[in-house]
């Protein structure tokens, strides 16, 4: 749009930023662990040891609601995710390499897509 402030950010198109940041992550194939909330009642500690679980169906219901206010705060539970598995997983366990993948994967789609 014409006379912006020159130093504002354009976030016209973050929300379908992260609706295509999303379907990637939901369709790479080490999304496995992270597409449906942790079953804290199958998984022994993770409700004492994970104080803000998140998870990729979940990011999808904020979104779908309107819940995040630009694409930082997506950014933020997204990352959420990754830092959950760091802490709750060992590095060389089956998730654990999931989650660094999934995080790798990440970062290099939101800088390609934003830089
Ligand atoms: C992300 N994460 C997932 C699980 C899990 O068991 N997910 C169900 C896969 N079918 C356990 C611990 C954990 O940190």
């Amino acid at each position: 749009c014409a006379k912006k402030v020159k130093l504002a950010k354009d976030d016209t198109n973050d929300l379908a930023t992260c609706r295509v940041l999303l379907a990637e992550l939901e369709g790479h194939q080490d999304a496995w662990p992270f597409l449906s909330p942790v079953n804290h009642k199958a998984v022994p500690g993770y409700r004492k040891v994970i104080k803000k679980p998140m998870d990729f169906s979940t990011i999808r219901e904020k979104l779908a609601n309107n819940r995040y206010l630009n694409l930082e705060t997506f950014i933020i539970d997204v990352n959420l995710v990754f830092d959950n598995c760091e802490k709750f997983n060992e590095d060389n366990s089956e998730i654990g390499r999931a989650g660094h993948n999934m995080r790798r994967f990440f970062d290099k789609r939101w800088t390609e897509l934003l830089r």
